[in-house]
């Protein structure tokens, strides 16, 4: 390091990598690095040379080795030394410079330490090495500068005490700071000395590492959409080293005492508030902020643009430049690390730092050992003197034409969004029509089918479809449990009406009403049919349930009719069989006086026998004999039928028992049946719940694929919508991509032709010639305005895409379910074959997704490699340049006038337009609003009238089941063939 040597600043360029809110957002990467090459490019082919280029990968050890480290060895020797990080908010300047991130804790990770640390320690590790030649002072400041005075009066009252003080002095406790205390004073060498500052001696890195942690906690850091933590104001870290050696004669005579300060400056950022969306307090810190860099920047264009020749450089137009006064064309070593991000949504200011980072290098500075001050300031003052020399006068730039384009996209872009709503209200209103008919259709349907339900069952009308399922059989199984013990052959008719017909032929009716009228509530509709209760276990088994009762009631049924005729049968019997006991009786009776009466003659003819002795009275005893044989043969004969008609009478004593028997099991079989009416009953109100909560569980599940359907639809059209403004977005982009190339077409043939008439000296036709060439000018301007807001509108595109993106994904993950990531992106056959529609679904809208997010990268790098060539930045500082004369600026200024003029009338003309359009647009929701009425209305009186027409049905329906259970049970009470009949022909009807 030579004393007094030229020695440019020298520039590191460092990327650091894409953070996850820019992954997120599927930005792409706008800049290349090549290995070895300390060249950047941005887009396809500009190309950028520093010292030092940093790409993502790069670690924190290298950024400081290889451009910071060499300072340090300068500051031991009397060398002042600066590391100014400059960058747009977010790209990185904390993290590299280390002052932000704790570092200074010994379980901070090692490899992430910034900038700030590694000096500090490398400063104390120099000054143990030359501890045995020198002793060494270390005193460290630490100060936050805002530049702008005015922003105070706008703050609020806490604010105001701290921004009051323009410089802040970080060592110092909020509590103990006082207005005014710190002031920047030039020395007498040149150099800027800042009064008030503390200037804390410290002993070791430890202490210097507190001091860092302790002034950087107290900074102002504040949330914008671009950081979560970013820096509010510059801070400036300075590290006084003042070498002397141990001898004390040579500190007497002060010849070897030298100081040298290291300033380690994180700039706040170079952002845009529009891009931070900072509002508030936040987004005047904003403009304060950029006014800070603004000078930097003047001062550095100024310090470069002519080899730092130029007599005035504006160091004192802000606090942050007078401070940085030394480190930029001064006495200092300085290296600026430009911090940038990789994504092409901060392409701009990538852009916009990478030349001002160019810039930087060719400031020219001149670091001596500062080892006299006297010298040192009249160096400075020199510098003053020569700077007061020349003035400048800045140029304030009209940007009226740019106020007019904007107002006008944002005029067309307001009548877009117009036309598009009432499109959306028109399309709307057509289809709450088309509902309107279609319910209307419904209705008529429903009113035809009622009709054909009367023709057919001969009714008035009918309704209450649920009791006209259930009532037939209440009513029977009611009758059959009134009557049964006071009529045991009334029920006997009853088994044979057959109401499942009758349910059958309802049931389909009402199915079919289900299938037109949308809203009718059915319950005869079965399962298996469109709109009923489909098919289920449950309702099957119910089904097999009803019908088995059904047939054991029928069964039961023709027992009991068997039984009862059976036993009518043993009665008329065994009437027949009583006339015939009697005459048995009577029979016996005589048959046993016959039977003694013999016995008595039979015992006379013994004796007489035994008293006759001769032949006459032998022959008297033979007759005798034989009368007594004829008499016993009587006798037996007689007991064999007394005996026969016992057994008889035995008999009927059994089939009288007999029909008690079956007398009791018929009143059991009558108590059985009661009990399975019952059943079936119960059964029955079951059924018909179960069928209501399933009917009404349909009814939900289509109103839910209704809804679903509707959504779908909805999201399609949605989406087609969006894919035709995408398309047009992206047509306009090629069109003003296509207007730009064409205007610097004729701007270049402009500028050429204006050369060659200035060759030739033609003075003629200067009006012509400016106004071409401005107007020429002017069209390029507009067009890089047009594309520019393309490319920002593409970038927003993109984000909302990609957030759309994110959101498909995790509803396909979670329509996976777990381990879907992996899934996700595996693809694999096996899962997809189980893969529901809807997955398939999202899986085709996710790709969508990705070719549109990838459409728009390439759109957005066209759009900003066209803006890249176009350079504009570059040229408006020569535009003016073609001015040379007064005449010819004169003629310009009018020229830009009229446009001026034009625009703004062009403007009005517009808002009237948009005005007028407003007023049809306001008409037109006022008739949409009045047809929505109307609609709304039509619908009332349909609902109403089809709740009429149901009332209707229900009460007729009521009247029929009436009119059927008086029958029925006239029917039970007086059992006759003509009203059975009736009955029956009535079943027969029906
Ligand atoms: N080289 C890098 N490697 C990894 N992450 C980085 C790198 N540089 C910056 N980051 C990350 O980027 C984010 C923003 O960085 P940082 O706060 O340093 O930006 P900044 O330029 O100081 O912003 P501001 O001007 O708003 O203060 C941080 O989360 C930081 O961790």
């Amino acid at each position: 390091m030579a004393d007094g040597k030229v020695i440019p600043v020298k520039v590191a360029l460092r990327c650091r990598p894409l953070v996850p809110k820019e992954i997120e957002e599927s930005c792409g990467e706008c800049l290349q690095f090549f290995p070895d090459m300390q060249q950047i490019i941005i887009g396809s082919d500009k190309a950028f040379t520093y010292d030092f280029v940093y790409g993502p990968q790069t670690l924190q050890r290298d950024v400081y080795e290889t451009s910071v480290k060499q300072l340090v060895k300068g500051i031991f020797n009397g060398y002042n030394a600066t590391v100014l990080a400059y960058g747009q908010t977010g790209s990185g300047k904390t993290f590299t410079m280390g002052g932000g991130y704790g570092m200074s804790h010994p379980d901070a990770d090692q490899e992430l330490v910034g900038v700030i640390p590694r000096v500090i320690a490398d400063i104390f590790e120099g000054i143990n090495k030359r501890a045995d030649e020198f002793d060494f002072i270390v005193k460290v400041s630490y100060m936050e500068v805002f530049d702008d005075e005015e922003l105070c009066s706008l703050l609020d009252l806490i604010v105001l005490q701290i921004y009051k003080e323009d410089l802040l002095d970080l060592l110092v406790p909020v509590s103990k700071r006082e207005d005014g205390c710190v002031q920047i004073r030039e020395e007498g060498n040149g150099g800027i000395k800042v009064q008030g500052l503390t200037e804390r001696q410290v002993v070791s890195a430890e202490g210097l590492l507190r001091c860092l942690e302790e002034g950087s906690n107290s900074r102002t850091t504040g949330s914008t959409a671009m950081n979560a933590s970013s820096s509010r104001s510059h801070a400036i870290f300075t590290i006084h080293v003042e070498r002397c050696t141990c001898s004390l004669l040579i500190v007497f005579f002060r010849q070897d005492l030298c100081k040298a300060k290291f300033h380690l400056v994180d700039l706040a950022g170079s952002e845009r508030a529009k891009r931070t969306q900072a509002e508030g307090t936040r987004f005047k810190e904003g403009v304060n902020i950029n006014r800070g860099l603004l000078a930097l920047g003047n001062v550095i264009s100024a310090l470069g643009d002519d080899g730092g020749k130029r007599p005035h450089i504006p160091y004192r137009d802000s606090k942050l430049t007078r401070l940085l006064q030394d480190s930029l064309g001064g006495n200092s070593h300085t290296v600026m690390i430009a911090c940038v991000s990789p994504a092409d949504t901060n392409m701009e200011e990538t852009l916009g730092t990478l030349r001002y980072a160019d810039r930087a290098r060719k400031i020219k500075n001149k670091p001596v050992v500062n080892r006299d001050p006297q010298a040192a300031e009249i160096v400075r003052l020199k510098q003053v003197v020569q700077g007061l020399q020349v003035q400048l006068a800045q140029s304030g730039k009209g940007d009226f034409s740019t106020g007019s384009e904007e107002r006008l996209k944002a005029l067309q872009e307001e009548n877009e969004r117009l036309t598009l709503n009432l499109q959306a209200a028109i399309n709307e209103s057509a289809l709450n029509l088309e509902r309107a008919i279609a319910k209307e259709m419904a209705f008529e349907n429903l009113k035809q089918k009622v009709e054909k339900l009367k023709e057919k069952f001969n009714f008035h009308s009918i309704s209450h479809l649920d009791e006209t399922y259930v009532k037939p059989e209440n009513d029977g199984m009611e009758t059959e449990s009134e009557t049964v013990d006071s009529e045991p052959n009334s029920d006997i008719p009853h088994a044979k009406i057959h109401p499942e017909e009758i349910y059958k032929e309802m049931e389909t009716f009402f199915g079919d009403i289900d299938t037109s009228g949308e809203g009718v509530m059915l319950s005869g509709k079965e399962e298996g049919e469109e709109g009923g209760v489909p098919h289920s276990d449950q309702h099957n088994v119910m089904m097999e349930r009803r019908a088995e009762l059904n047939r054991d009631l029928a069964d039961l049924n023709g027992r009991l009719e068997n039984a009862e005729a059976y036993r009518k049968q043993l009665m008329q019997s065994s009437e027949s069989w009583d006339s015939i006991k009697l005459k048995y009786e009577d029979n016996i009776k005589n048959l046993e006086m016959n039977i003694e009466k013999l016995q008595e003659e039979k015992g006379q003819l013994h004796k007489e026998l035994h008293n006759k002795t001769n032949s006459a009275a032998s022959k008297i005893a033979e007759t005798r004999r034989q009368k007594l044989q004829q008499l016993e043969a009587q006798i037996g004969d007689m007991r064999s039928k007394i005996k026969e008609q016992s057994k008889m009478l035995k008999m009927k004593q059994q089939k009288e028992e007999q029909v008690c028997k079956l007398s009791q099991e018929i009143q059991l079989m009558k108590q059985q049946r009661v009990k399975m009416y019952k059943q079936l009953k119960e059964d029955n109100a079951n059924f018909q719940k179960w069928r209501q909560a399933k009917n009404k569980e349909v009814m939900q599940l289509k109103a839910k694929e209704r809804k679903h359907q509707a959504e779908m639809a909805k999201m399609e059209r949605q989406s087609e919508r969006q894919q035709t403004v995408l398309r047009r977005k992206a047509e306009e982009a090629a069109a003003a991509n296509r207007r730009l190339k064409e205007a610097l077409g004729r701007q270049k043939q402009a500028h050429d032709e204006r050369n060659r008439k200035q060759e030739t000296n033609e003075a003629s036709g200067i009006g012509n010639r400016v106004r071409k060439l401005l107007s020429h000018d002017l069209d390029v301007a507009v067009s890089v305005e047009e594309v520019k807001r393309h490319k920002q509108r593409f970038l927003v595109d993109r984000k909302e895409l990609t957030q759309h993106l994110q959101e498909l994904r995790s509803q396909l993950d979670e329509a996976l379910g777990p381990g879907a990531s992996k899934r996700r992106t595996l693809n694999d056959s096996s899962s997809k074959d189980v893969e529901s529609k809807e997955v398939e679904e999202l899986r085709l809208e996710i790709k969508r997704y990705e070719s549109d997010i990838e459409l728009r990268t390439a759109q957005i790098s066209d759009l900003q490699q066209k803006l890249l060539d176009v350079d504009q930045d570059e040229k408006t500082k020569t535009r003016f340049n073609s001015l040379h004369t007064m005449t010819e600026a004169k003629c310009g200024l009018r020229f830009l006038l009229n446009q001026a003029v034009e625009a703004k009338v062009g403007m009005i003309e517009k808002q009237n337009a948009e005005t007028g359009e407003k007023t049809n647009f306001e008409d037109l929701e006022k008739e949409i609003e009045k047809m929505r009425e109307e609609i709304h209305e039509e619908r009332r009186t349909h609902s109403q009238e089809l709740q009429a027409l149901r009332r209707e049905q229900e009460q007729e329906t009521i009247a029929l089941l009436e009119s059927l259970k008086n029958t029925s049970a006239e029917v039970d009470q007086a059992p006759n063939d003509v009203l059975r009949k009736r009955v029956e022909s009535q079943e027969a009807e029906i």
